[in-house]
């Protein structure tokens, strides 16, 4: 067996770097790293990335280049290529490299995909400068010794960038969130401003541009069992392979001061209002991603697959993208994007496994299901509306008060809520203050969780008072 190294992976010199990525995980490297080397204009555009919080993926990307196998696995076969946009590699903690090459000028581009909750906003999208995390951040920033959240490195980097004079950039969080761009904007100026950095903040606000995307693409994480198929595939020895579904999709809104790659020749679609594209992404594929896992671990079944071919679980599923498309604007062809969902969630090749998707649920269900639940009690309307959501809801209340071990960033807060007297309701409150307000929404999920819990795995679902 061969070992994949950065000459067995390009012919040529590698890209220049122009963009640099936070989180260095399977997402980037199955989507954007993937639109990166699929442009037009690939060769001009290099991505140097960092890991989030350990150096594994790094360390065992820097012997290969930042070079990788990207296999797509379709229902009936794989397809395995090696993908070269990314050219240098570093550990999270290098904050003096991302200080470094933020203040290029030849640096247009700061992405991130690094999981929700490591934004640390609430529920308002706001920066949480209580944060034990951000306020260390915010002390470090002033001390002018190094951040240790995503957040707070990147306004370390950007302050480096300002003071070198080195021109307007783009920010681009690539995370499952609602108004990323703008909230991310202004999380940036909030802890440049609570850090002193003044002439920072107000450089942020006039000269860093945040785009918000629909971001699309199933990738699991990788098993023993893929690395294996790569090798057997390819007859490389490949580190750090990445396994992703056929399908992709990317729309983008926002403006890009110091260039871009022609991402739209590689299919990237740029809107003038993101908002319908994510919404309908984050309520019906996250949303019911989230039904799946929840209710699905309740019925005993552990992907995805298995859980879209239970009868019960499909009708739910259903229930909630009717649901969901009711508070979505005209013209997204619902029917097709749903039909499609079917078949993208059908696919078993895909190990998407329920336990993966489960994690970080105080910050998912905050994004996936209350918006829609919130709507829903402001329409009014039939008692039985938003059952389906509070099904949801219920199902990750029971499994954590029953302790079934779901990761989650927000853990300490999570078994606060669990020790309560009231613990629905605290539970609700972490999630979105204004559920554990809505006495009949507590009510209802108190009901569904404790039939749960009861031995009742696949419990009904009560309506709303
Ligand atoms: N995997 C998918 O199918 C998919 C699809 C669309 C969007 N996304 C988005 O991408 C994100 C990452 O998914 P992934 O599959 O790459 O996951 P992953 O676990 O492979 O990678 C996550 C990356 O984020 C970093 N990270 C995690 N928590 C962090 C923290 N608290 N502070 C700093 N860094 C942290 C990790 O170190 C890693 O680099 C998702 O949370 C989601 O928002 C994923
Ligand atoms: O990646 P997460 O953890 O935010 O959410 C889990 C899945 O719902 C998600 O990764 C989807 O697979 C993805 O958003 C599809 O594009």
């Amino acid at each position: 067996m061969t070992a994949l190294t950065r000459a067995s992976a390009r012919a040529g010199a590698p890209a220049p770097v122009r963009i640099v990525h936070l989180g260095l995980g399977a997402f980037h490297r199955a989507h954007q790293a993937w639109y990166t080397a699929k442009a037009e204009d690939a060769g001009e555009w290099g991505i140097a990335a960092f890991t989030g919080r350990r150096p594994d993926v790094a360390d065992a990307l820097r012997p290969q280049g930042g070079a990788y196998t990207l296999l797509e696995r379709g229902p009936d076969g794989d397809a395995a290529e090696t993908i070269g946009s990314i050219v240098e590699v570093w550990p999270g903690d290098d904050v003096a490299r991302l200080r470094e090459l933020v203040a290029r000028e030849a640096v247009a581009i700061v992405s991130l995909t690094i999981t929700e909750p490591a934004y640390r906003l609430r529920a308002d999208g706001s920066a949480d400068l209580d944060d034990a995390a951000v306020a260390a951040d915010v002390a470090a920033l002033a001390a002018g010794t190094d951040p240790s959240t995503p957040l707070g490195r990147l306004v370390a980097a950007l302050d480096a960038r300002r003071r070198a004079g080195a021109g307007p950039i783009a920010v681009m969080p690539c995370d499952n969130m609602p108004n990323a761009g703008g909230n991310v904007h202004a999380a940036l100026q909030a802890i440049a401003s609570a850090a002193g950095l003044d002439e920072t903040a107000a450089w942020i606000a006039s000269d860093v541009a945040c785009a918000s995307s629909s971001v699309d693409r199933i990738t699991p994480a990788t098993t023993d069992a893929d690395r294996a198929e790569v090798a057997r595939l390819t007859g490389l020895d490949d580190a750090s392979p990445v396994v992703t579904e056929p399908f992709r999709d990317w729309v983008v809104q926002g403006s890009f001061p110091a260039g871009r790659p022609v991402w739209e020749t590689a299919g990237a679609r740029f809107v003038d209002d993101v908002e319908p594209f994510e919404r309908r992404k984050l309520w019906l594929l996250n949303g019911s991603h989230s039904l799946l896992a929840y209710r699905g671990l309740l019925a005993g079944h552990a992907t995805v697959a298995e859980a879209i071919a239970d009868p019960v679980l499909r009708a739910e599923v259903d229930a909630w993208w009717g649901l969901a498309g009711e508070h979505l604007p005209a013209g997204l062809d619902l029917a097709a994007y749903r039909a499609a969902l079917v078949a993208r969630f059908e696919n078993a090749r895909i190990e998407h496994r329920l336990q993966q998707i489960a994690a970080e649920g105080v910050t998912k269900l905050r994004v996936r299901f209350v918006p829609v639940l919130l709507a829903e009690r402001e329409r009014g309307g039939d008692a039985s509306n938003g059952a389906v959501a509070i099904g949801a809801i219920a199902a990750w209340v029971a499994l954590v008060l029953d302790g079934v071990q779901l990761v989650d960033g927000r853990r300490a807060e999570v078994e606060t809520a669990m020790a309560s007297a009231t613990p629905v309701r605290d539970l609700l409150a972490l999630v979105e203050p204004r559920l554990a307000a809505d006495a009949s929404i507590v009510e209802a999920v108190e009901i569904a969780a404790s039939e749960a819990r009861s031995g009742n795995r696949l419990p009904t679902v009560p309506e709303l008072a």
